[in-house]
């Protein structure tokens, strides 16, 4: 189902949309540093075009994104995002305004979620070591608990109703499920844990079941295991070393991947790629974490997850190398102590990244 990325292209352009919070600082670190993969590289171009959608805009224009925004941003190649939220806009309003807004009309229904204990940090779990925890999470990113199906009556009345009803389609389970197996196909573990909890939720979750059983036959080479979401929190803290790829849908798998990431060392580090694998629509990346209000403006965000990000963005474009040698640079810096706050260093956004460009322009410079 993934279709690769064409082998001739080496000119890319990315639409950046930093948005609320921590966003601009994370994000201005992630160009800085994608910048000077390009320029020392010398493998691959890059253009930015600038997105200014954020809550800001909304307080001013009443919309996040503009008439005929979506159309524009499927001219780019990929679509760079920080975070979107603010103190002062509902969450539900932001969410859906512009992060929800772009990954559901453009089928970005694969959403994924590595993480691993970076050389040079440490897991809060005792026993976990560099290694011992490498997981790729895959979550449905279309429908499920976020299908935004539901309402609300007699609102404000002690006899009020809401519902929040949950849609799974065959076909976007299916079409997920799939490409979960190909990812798990593709690591050399070749092991997949599907999870779900169709003890309780007795028709969507005993349909991913029945739908994971029978895509398995497609991949006689990937092992599969099965957990209830519940007892998957107590493996994942417990027994790390016994996953590698997991899926999980929409609600699950967000929060067992901000679990991964707080197991790996910090919510700080750790990627999202918002992929259409059809890719008929340009794919949207960034970091795992949100626009982290209570430290916004400090300079000490760490910038490390979205370095990551934009690794799994060259990746996905098909620039393996650059992205293998990105990754390898911030592990080094990483590897030498420099680290943020979150992490148990002092440094800040700045200091990793003036680390990680300096990494990689010495990295090329010593030939490649
Ligand atoms: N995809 C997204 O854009 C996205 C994701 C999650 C949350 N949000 C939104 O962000 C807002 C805040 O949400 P939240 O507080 O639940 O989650 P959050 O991820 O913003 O913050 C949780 C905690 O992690 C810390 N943290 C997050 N990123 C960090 C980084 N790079 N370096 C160091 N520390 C970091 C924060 O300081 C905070 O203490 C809400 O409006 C929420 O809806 C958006
Ligand atoms: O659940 C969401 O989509 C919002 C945020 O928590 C995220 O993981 O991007
Ligand atoms: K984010
Ligand atoms: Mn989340």
């Amino acid at each position: 189902m993934s279709v690769p990325a064409n082998p001739q292209k080496h000119d890319y352009s990315i639409a950046c949309m930093p948005a609320d919070g921590i966003g601009p600082e994370v994000i201005a670190a992630g160009v800085e540093v994608l910048k000077a993969l390009s320029e020392a590289s010398g493998d691959f171009k890059l253009s930015f075009q600038d997105y200014d959608w954020s809550s800001e805009t909304y307080k001013k224009l009443g919309k996040y994104i503009p008439d005929g925004g979506l159309e524009d941003l499927r001219r780019h190649d990929a679509i760079l995002f920080g975070a979107v939220g603010a103190p002062d806009v509902p969450d539900h309003i932001s969410l859906w305004g512009l992060r929800l807004a772009i990954c559901q009309p453009l089928q970005q229904f694969a959403n994924v979620r590595p993480t691993k204990i970076l050389q040079g940090t440490e897991s809060p779990l005792r026993k976990a070591k560099t290694g011992d925890l490498d997981w790729v999470i895959v979550r449905e990113n279309s429908e499920g608990e976020y299908a935004g199906q539901g309402g609300r009556s007699h609102q404000g009345q002690p006899w009020e109703v809401a519902t929040e009803v949950s849609i799974f389609t065959r076909h976007g389970v299916e079409r997920l499920i799939r490409f979960a197996y190909e990812i798990a196909q593709s690591r050399a573990k070749k092991h997949i844990t599907v999870v779900t909890k169709s003890n309780a939720q007795r028709n969507g979750m005993v349909m991913w079941d029945e739908v994971a059983a029978i895509v398995a036959k497609e991949f006689p080479d990937v092992k599969t295991d099965k957990m209830l979401v519940d007892a998957m929190t107590c493996r994942m803290v417990l027994q790390p070393e016994s996953l590698d790829t997991i899926v999980a849908t929409n609600l699950h798998a967000d929060i067992l991947s901000d679990l991964a990431a707080a197991l790996a060392g910090s919510i700080g580090i750790a990627p999202t790629s918002n992929l259409d694998p059809t890719r008929k629509n340009p794919s949207m990346f960034e970091p795992i974490h949100g626009s982290a209000f209570d430290i916004t403006g400090k300079g000490v965000a760490n910038p490390v997850g979205t370095f990551w990000t934009a690794s799994e963005m060259m990746r996905w474009l098909g620039e393996e190398q650059a992205a293998d040698r990105l990754m390898e640079c911030v592990e080094k810096v990483c590897g030498r102590g420099v680290l943020t706050r979150d992490l148990g260093g002092t440094a800040g956004t700045k200091e990793v990244t003036d680390a990680v460009v300096a990494e990689i322009r010495s990295s090329y410079s010593g030939g490649k």
